[in-house]
């Protein structure tokens, strides 16, 4: 069974509603895979699943509106190849072994919306819970016991050896966020709108997502912070400093981590997820074209014909078959 819950379920009975149906294996909407090989995914596996040995939850913030896109539709809701940008999001963490569960947090009116998409893409180990009016206070909404993997949900990207780094770190450490390189000078305007000063970029990082923190410190830096910090922070490593005097370790992440926030994003976010399946469809046709060739020599009567959608393979004057590589390379995704 699928879970909507409100805050005050989440922070008293986190672990017991870690439940949601098992779905079968039928046939999900297109799957563009993932940035790894799998022989790299296989290790990053072994290597997650043999140092996490305490529990990890990741809470997916949902809840906003996306003001910056100018479209109607919130960012995360957004569709490329049949499926929603949320639900890339989720897949990616569903991959990692040790991440027991995925709470999504979602405005109120878009709840009924998340348990469709769900049920439609066979989401497993998903909690939705309803979102706040800021950022803070939707994340303040997922957190549960465990140590909490924060990421927006809007930043689709990241890979499990990253998500790894993060937890090891927050585990140790209490906080641990990810940061970039700066790539424009931050100045301060003077009230009057003129140039007041620059930081010298050098000596700055920004902070990205995805960040993590043992649940006491994330707990207790959201008890303790004020309204203020609620309605106008966008740093949770900064709430820890402030109220638990948690120093957080920053660890340089790839530019895949980069967030969607402006309508060309979703732009750049879509050819991505379109590269990633035409890398994987491409990969399936040659393999298969090779599979055929190795087929059509060892049994002499096989005749074969091969184009970019299509194999036909001739296996006498009657008996014909057609391989629909795009099916097939959908259903290599999706395995
Ligand atoms: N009340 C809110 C506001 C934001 N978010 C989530 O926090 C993440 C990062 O925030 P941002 O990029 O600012 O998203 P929006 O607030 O939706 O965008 P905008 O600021 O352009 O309105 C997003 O996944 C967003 O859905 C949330 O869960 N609850
Ligand atoms: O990278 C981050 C640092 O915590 C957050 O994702 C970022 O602050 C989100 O903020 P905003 O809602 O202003 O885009």
């Amino acid at each position: 069974m699928t879970c909507v819950m409100h805050k005050v379920d989440v922070l008293t009975n986190f672990p017991k509603l870690y439940m949601q149906e098992e779905t079968g294996d039928m046939a999900r909407p297109v799957d563009p895979g993932h940035f790894s090989t799998c022989e790299a995914r296989l290790d990053k596996h072994i290597a997650g699943l043999c140092s996490v040995d305490f529990q990890v939850a990741v809470v997916l913030p949902a809840g906003g509106s996306g003001e910056r896109t100018g479209i109607l539709t919130p960012k995360q809701l957004c569709t490329f190849l049949n499926r929603l940008l949320i639900s890339y999001t989720i897949q990616t963490f569903e991959r990692v072994p040790w991440i027991q569960s995925i709470v999504v947090v979602v405005a109120k009116e878009s709840l009924d919306l998340m348990m469709d998409i769900i049920h439609r893409f066979h989401h497993r180990n998903v909690l939705v819970v309803h979102g706040g009016s800021t950022r803070h206070r939707s994340i303040f909404n997922g957190v549960g016991p465990s140590v909490v993997i924060i990421h927006d949900a809007v930043r689709p990207f990241v890979e499990e050896d990253f998500l790894l780094k993060i937890t090891m770190a927050a585990k140790e450490q209490g906080a641990a966020g990810a940061i970039r390189p700066l790539v424009s000078t931050v100045i301060a305007t003077t009230l009057e709108g003129y140039l007041d000063h620059s930081l010298e970029r050098t000596k700055y990082r920004a902070s990205e997502m995805t960040q993590g923190f043992i649940y006491d410190v994330i707990y207790q830096a959201y008890q303790r912070c004020s309204e203020s910090d609620f309605k106008f922070g966008t740093e949770c490593l900064h709430l820890a400093l402030q109220y638990c005097g948690t120093n957080a370790k920053p660890i340089e992440g790839p530019p895949t981590l980069w967030k969607v926030t402006y309508k060309g994003d979703l732009a750049a976010a879509e050819s991505i997820v379109k590269g990633m399946y035409l890398y994987t469809f491409l990969y399936t046709t040659l393999s298969l074209y090779c599979f055929v060739c190795t087929l059509s020599s060892l049994c002499h009567c096989t005749v074969f014909k091969c184009n970019i959608s299509m194999i036909v393979v001739y296996l006498d004057s009657k008996t014909t078959y057609f391989i629909d590589l795009m099916y097939v390379s959908t259903i290599f995704y999706t395995t």
